[in-house]
């Protein structure tokens, strides 16, 4: 589903490559965890595979296409098959719930009453059924987040990807979340959830990709925040 070949990817000459010959391949409906420092490299490594950047080096695939060779009129029909949550939900304020959501559908021109069906659908999958009508500054940052997320999955992409959806949320919430996005997987989606949040990573026990200054130096299949040998070092010094 999602290939990345050597990949090398610089913002300038200058500075340091944000991602450094990294090589990963995500398979159709996986849910993986990319942790990392600041700065490590892991929205760049989501950009790159919504060809918001593009590869210095290497290759990326994405449901099959190289996106170095994707013309730019087919990158609508790419962006159509990614969701993406980020930190800081990005709501439309002025447009109660029911219209955040909806607006994904009209700018990609469905029929109304597919729209009519699939905005409830999408809000009771996303547990906000009887929020439909308020606006997004009545809700609380779980309640927004949900929305964001009601959003990006209401055109049923293949993949989704959450660029530290937890930042903003207190821990019950952020497990809420991320249960939500787990659920969301469950239904065939592909996810990468990229997160600073070690309680979350541990608890879920699932693929975690790791980076370090742009180095993938980690990708277990099941796995914590961080490795053995660090997390008890990291409890030690809590202690
Ligand atoms: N638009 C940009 N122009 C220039 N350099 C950038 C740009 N975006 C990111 N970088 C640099 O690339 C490196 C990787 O940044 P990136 O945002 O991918 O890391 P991150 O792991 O997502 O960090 P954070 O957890 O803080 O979001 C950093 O050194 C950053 O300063």
């Amino acid at each position: 589903m999602i290939r990345l070949d050597n990949v090398t990817m610089r913002y300038d000459k200058q500075s340091a490559p944000a991602l450094k010959d990294v090589t990963l391949e995500v398979d159709r409906g996986e849910f993986g965890f990319v942790v990392g420092a600041s700065g490590s490299g892991k929205s760049t490594l989501m950009r790159l595979i919504t060809h918001e950047q593009v590869a210095t080096a290497g290759t990326v695939l994405v449901a099959g296409r190289d996106l170095r060779e994707l013309p730019e009129r087919k990158v609508p029909a790419l962006r159509r098959g990614i969701g993406v949550v980020f930190q800081d939900f990005r709501l439309l304020d002025n447009k109660t719930v029911a219209q955040n959501v909806a607006f994904v559908l009209q700018v990609l021109g469905r029929r109304r009453h597919h729209i009519k069906q699939m905005v409830p659908e999408t809000l009771d999958l996303v547990g906000l059924d009887g929020k439909a009508d308020r606006m997004p500054h009545e809700l609380s940052g779980g309640e927004q987040q949900r929305v964001a997320i009601a959003r990006a999955v209401v055109k049923k992409p293949a993949i989704l990807l959450a660029d530290e959806p937890t930042g903003n949320l207190d821990p019950d919430t952020s497990l809420e979340i991320v249960r939500l996005l787990d659920r969301i997987h469950k239904t065939g989606t592909t996810v990468l959830v990229a997160t600073h949040d070690h309680g979350i990573v541990d608890q879920f026990r699932k693929r975690v990709i790791e980076l370090e200054r742009g180095r993938l130096v980690r990708d277990e299949a099941v796995g914590g925040y961080g490795t053995d040998r660090r997390t008890a070092e990291a409890t030690e010094g809590e202690d």
